[in-house]
């Protein structure tokens, strides 16, 4: 395993706001769960993931947003939609190149949130 911490491998915090920006543009687009980010500032939803995943990763960040069950709470969010979520993200991070061992990484560390992020089960 690595010396470089998860934060450094996804190459900091400009990398990961890129990767960030990226996201939140395809969430928008994506057919399945598209609608539930109409309303959304995507500037401000990348700046909030971006410093989510620069502090749960390692890097030198305070989130300072809304805890995921409150974040989550009064919206209709299934596994289905969950799952969308994270092949979106997925596709960003094919998209900047992250190694697929990192974006595994990364995946676990997201995957324990299903149970304050899906509301309907
Ligand atoms: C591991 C999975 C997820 C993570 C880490 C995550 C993370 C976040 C974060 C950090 C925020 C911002 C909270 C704040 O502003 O204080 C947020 C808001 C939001 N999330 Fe998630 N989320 C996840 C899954 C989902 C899913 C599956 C959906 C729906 C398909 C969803 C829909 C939303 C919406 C609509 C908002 C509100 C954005 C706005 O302010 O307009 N999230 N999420």
């Amino acid at each position: 395993s690595s010396e470089k911490s998860l934060y450094e491998q996804l190459g900091g915090k400009e990398s990961i706001r890129l990767m960030m920006d990226d996201f939140v543009v395809r969430l928008k687009a994506d057919p399945r769960i598209g609608d539930q980010f109409a309303a959304t500032d995507a500037e401000r939803l990348a700046s909030q993931l971006t410093d989510q995943v620069c502090e749960a990763t390692g890097g030198p960040c305070k989130y300072v947003g809304l805890d995921m069950k409150s974040a989550h709470a009064g919206m209709t969010i299934t596994k289905a939609h969950f799952n969308a979520l994270v092949e979106v993200l997925q596709t960003s991070m094919n998209q900047y190149k992250v190694p697929f061992d990192v974006q595994l990484e990364v995946l676990s560390m997201l995957a324990p949130m299903h149970r304050d992020v899906i509301t309907v089960r």
